[in-house]
């Protein structure tokens, strides 16, 4: 039919109760349709989809453990709760770190008593808990286990939060995430965001930061400050960086409080090192004072590592006795008591024998060597700069 032969009339006519009504419901269900048509083809080439739908999984099941319930999260806040510490996976305690007791005792102190003992500190201002805490120093030295161990003492929620998890999404997901980190720690409070390198991420603005990354930086800093403007809100932001030099002057200004974790000095390797064989099977004669003397510059870490090397010395060494020799053995079924009988045996001991001082003198040679060869990259490098 042409439009000629529609009467002239049906096009000036004011519709009908029920036509509008058909129109209505029409364009409705055109509008549903576009809409999620749209939506399924944006989520078919999203390449992140699996990643949000793996993170949805992880999320919920770690809800689960902390025994979160009735709480709804939005997509966003699913992705950031991924990142959520498993407490049965957290289990380390002050016992479990040696030689910080200086800074443990502080950090008790500052942030977890005016947590912990709310009601005294309720008509100050001056004495709630810090919203920012930024842990600095080498690496290895114990900043994340001082992190974790404050949020298991202190009874918080801990949210790990990789810088990458902001940064590598697409335009215009990374301010929804920033908001997301928020809005969960808030649901979930009392709770600890913990930004390990913090500085890669909140690292001084410069004018050639992308748009989005910028924009992203400030509305993380008004959302922090939110944080402060709320007295009853628990959430502590708790960063740790080894180059606290490079973090934006705006940010050290809401971490006021800073706690240095150096490298060990001879005291506290000796305690990390008594910590660290504690549990192992190490001989008598082992001075622990000397190992500590012949590690200067190692960290944490690298002592843990040098322990872990010695005790696998011994391990081998039982692994290569672990065989069959000849032995000379009195025979018991001999009448002469004096015959040496030769036998073919077996030295199946289940023993390992203990840690030795210089099975630990060979593990500080093998560390410090692969010490040296780490560093021989950068002190090229620097060579380059110069
Ligand atoms: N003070 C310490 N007491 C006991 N163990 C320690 C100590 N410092 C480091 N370690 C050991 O070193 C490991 C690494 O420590 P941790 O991850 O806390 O270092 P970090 O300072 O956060 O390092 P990075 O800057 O590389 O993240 C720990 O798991 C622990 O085994």
């Amino acid at each position: 039919m042409v439009l000629k032969e529609i009467p002239a009339d049906n096009f000036t006519r004011p519709l009908g109760r029920n036509e509008v009504i058909g129109l209505l419901f029409r364009l409705t269900i055109f509008g549903a349709v576009t809409y999620f048509t749209i939506k399924w083809m944006v989520d078919a080439i999203d390449p992140t989809r699996k990643q949000k739908v793996e993170a949805q999984k992880q999320a919920e099941k770690l809800m689960k453990q902390i025994g979160v319930k009735n709480v709804k999260l939005s997509e966003y806040e699913m992705s950031i709760a991924a990142h959520l510490v498993d407490p049965l996976s957290m289990q380390i305690t002050w016992g479990d770190i040696a030689g910080l007791d200086d800074v443990i005792t502080e950090l008790k102190d500052t942030v977890i008593l005016p947590i912990q003992k709310r009601h005294l500190f309720h008509g100050s201002r001056l004495l709630q808990p810090p919203k920012g805490v930024l842990l600095y120093g080498p690496p290895g030295c114990g900043k994340t286990l001082i992190a974790k161990a404050t949020a298991r003492e202190a009874g918080f929620r801990f949210i790990n939060l990789q810088p990458s998890t902001l940064t590598d999404k697409w335009y215009g997901e990374s301010q929804k995430l920033a908001a997301a980190v928020f809005s969960l720690a808030i649901k979930l409070q009392p709770s600890i965001i913990f930004i390990d390198e913090i500085d890669s991420f909140l690292r001084s603005r410069s004018s050639s930061d992308h748009e989005a990354t910028a924009m992203m930086k400030a509305q993380f800093m008004s959302l922090w400050d939110g944080l402060d403007t709320d007295h009853h809100c628990q959430v502590i932001i708790m960063g740790a960086t080894n180059r606290p030099q490079d973090l934006d002057s705006a940010i050290l200004r809401r971490m006021p409080t800073r706690f240095h974790i150096n490298q060990p000095n001879l005291r506290q390797r000796q305690a990390i090192l008594k910590l660290i064989l504690a549990n192992e099977n190490v001989d008598t004669t082992v001075d622990l004072s000397e190992v500590a003397k012949d590690t200067d510059g190692f960290s944490g870490s690298d002592l843990r590592e040098m322990c872990r090397d010695a005790a696998l010395l011994c391990v081998r060494d039982f692994v290569h006795n672990n065989h069959t020799e000849n032995r000379y053995i009195l025979c018991p079924f001999v009448q002469c008591q004096q015959l040496l009988v030769r036998f073919r045996v077996t030295v199946d001991e289940d023993y390992i024998r203990p840690i030795q001082q210089q099975d630990l003198q060979k593990a500080i040679g093998k560390m410090k060597k692969s010490k040296t060869a780490g560093s021989q990259p950068m002190l090229l490098m620097h060579a380059a700069l110069d």
